[in-house]
C-alpha cells in the first residue's frame, strides 16, 4: 500500500493546476492560467503531486450537483488516482452514485439535473462547452449495480455493441477486441463455445462481468462500478472482485460500495462522503485504521450508517 501525506486537498490542488495539453479542449484556458491561479487558491501547489509521484486520472473539483432544487453534491473536490482502484462509501443518499454519474456526464441526462464545478479527465474538464458527452463516456466506462446486457442480442454482439458505435466494423478486428475484452473479463473460458448464445442465458455474475467486458472493448480510461456486486450471489461477487484486482493494473477503477469489507479489499484510496460532502479521502487503509474524522471512524466502524 503506498502511504502518502494526508494533505490530499494540496495534491488536488496541484493537479487542477495543471495546464491543459498544447491544442488541448482547455487551451484557452490555460493561456491565462496565471490570472487563474491569483483567483485561486488551491493552484497554488504545484509541485505536491509530482513529488509524490502519483498521476491521476481524474479529479473532481468543487464539484456540486443538483436535482431540481435537491442539491446532492456540495463542492466536491477528490483526485481518483491512474491506474489504482478508489472506493467510494457512505451511508445511503449521501451522493455516491451521483458523484460517478458526474464523472461521466450521465448525471445531465435527467430532467432538471444540473452540475457546477469542474472535473478533469487528464487534465480537461469534460464540462468544457466543446467536449463531446458521448466521447466522455467512451473514455469513462460504467458498470452498474444490476448487470444490463443488451437482452436481445447475443453474448458476441453485446460487446461488439460499443465498437460499432465507435465506427469498428472491420470483422476480424471486432472478433479480436471481443476475445480480449471477454479475457480481460475473465468470462472467455466461461464462453468461448456459446459466443452466439443470447446473453441473457449467462448468469447474473456472468452477465456482470460481461457488462464489464463490454465497457473494456472501447478502451476506457476509467472505469466506474456503482455497487457492481450488491445484485450478485456471494460467488459471483467474489470473482468480480478477484477481476477488479486484475484490472486495476491497467485501468484506473472507481467503485461505489455500502460493503466495507469489500471497499476494504478491492480498494487502494477510499472517499467517504456524507450528506453530499467528502468527509475524508486517502489510502484505504489509513480511512479503515486510522482515519482523521471522527464522522469517518464512526461510519467505518459500523456505529452508523
Ligand atoms: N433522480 C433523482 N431525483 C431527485 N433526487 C434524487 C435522484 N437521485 C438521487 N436523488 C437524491 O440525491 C441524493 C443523493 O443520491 P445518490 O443516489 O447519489 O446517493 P447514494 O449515496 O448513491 O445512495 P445509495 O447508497 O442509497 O445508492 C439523495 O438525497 C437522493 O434522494
Amino acid at each position: 500500500m503506498r502511504k502518502e501525506s494526508k494533505d490530499v486537498a494540496g495534491m488536488v490542488r496541484s493537479f487542477a493546476s495543471r495546464p491543459a495539453p498544447d491544442g488541448g479542449l482547455d487551451g484557452a484556458a490555460a493561456l491565462s492560467a496565471p490570472l487563474r491561479e491569483l483567483t485561486r487558491p488551491r493552484a497554488q501547489v504545484r509541485a505536491a503531486a509530482a513529488e509524490a509521484g502519483e498521476e491521476l486520472a481524474m479529479a473532481a473539483e468543487n464539484l456540486s450537483a443538483w436535482y431540481g432544487s435537491t442539491q446532492a453534491l456540495r463542492s466536491v473536490t477528490l483526485p481518483i488516482r491512474s491506474r489504482a482502484v478508489t472506493a467510494i462509501i457512505g451511508p445511503s443518499g449521501c451522493g455516491k452514485s451521483t458523484l460517478i454519474r458526474c464523472f461521466n456526464r450521465l448525471h445531465e441526462v435527467l430532467p432538471g439535473a444540473r452540475v457546477s464545478g469542474r472535473v478533469l479527465l487528464a487534465g480537461r474538464n469534460i464540462y468544457d462547452p466543446r467536449v463531446d458527452p458521448v466521447e466522455v463516456r467512451r473514455k469513462v466506462g460504467m458498470v452498474f449495480q444490476k448487470p444490463n446486457p443488451f437482452p436481445t442480442m447475443s453474448i458476441f454482439d453485446n460487446v461488439a455493441a460499443g465498437l460499432h458505435l465507435v465506427g469498428i466494423r472491420n470483422r476480424r478486428l471486432v472478433a479480436e477486441v471481443v476475445e480480449r475484452s471477454l479475457r480481460m473479463a475473465a468470462l472467455w473460458d466461461e464462453v468461448k463455445d456459446r459466443l452466439h448464445d443470447n446473453a441473457m442465458a449467462l448468469s447474473g455474475g456472468q452477465q456482470q462481468r460481461l457488462c464489464v467486458a463490454r465497457a473494456l472493448a472501447v478502451e476506457p480510461e476509467v472505469l466506474l462500478m456503482d455497487e457492481p456486486t450488491s445484485a450478485l450471489d456471494p460467488i459471483s461477487s467474489g470473482k468480480l472482485e478477484e477481476l477488479i484486482g486484475e484490472l486495476r493494473r491497467t485501468y484506473t477503477i472507481v467503485i461505489v460500495t455500502h460493503n466495507m469489507q469489500q471497499a476494504a479489499r478491492v480498494s487502494d484510496y477510499t472517499a467517504f462522503m456524507l450528506l453530499g460532502e467528502l468527509v475524508e479521502y486517502g489510502p484505504t487503509d489509513d480511512i479503515f485504521t486510522n482515519p482523521t474524522d471522527e464522522r469517518t471512524e464512526a461510519y467505518v466502524t459500523g456505529r452508523f450508517g
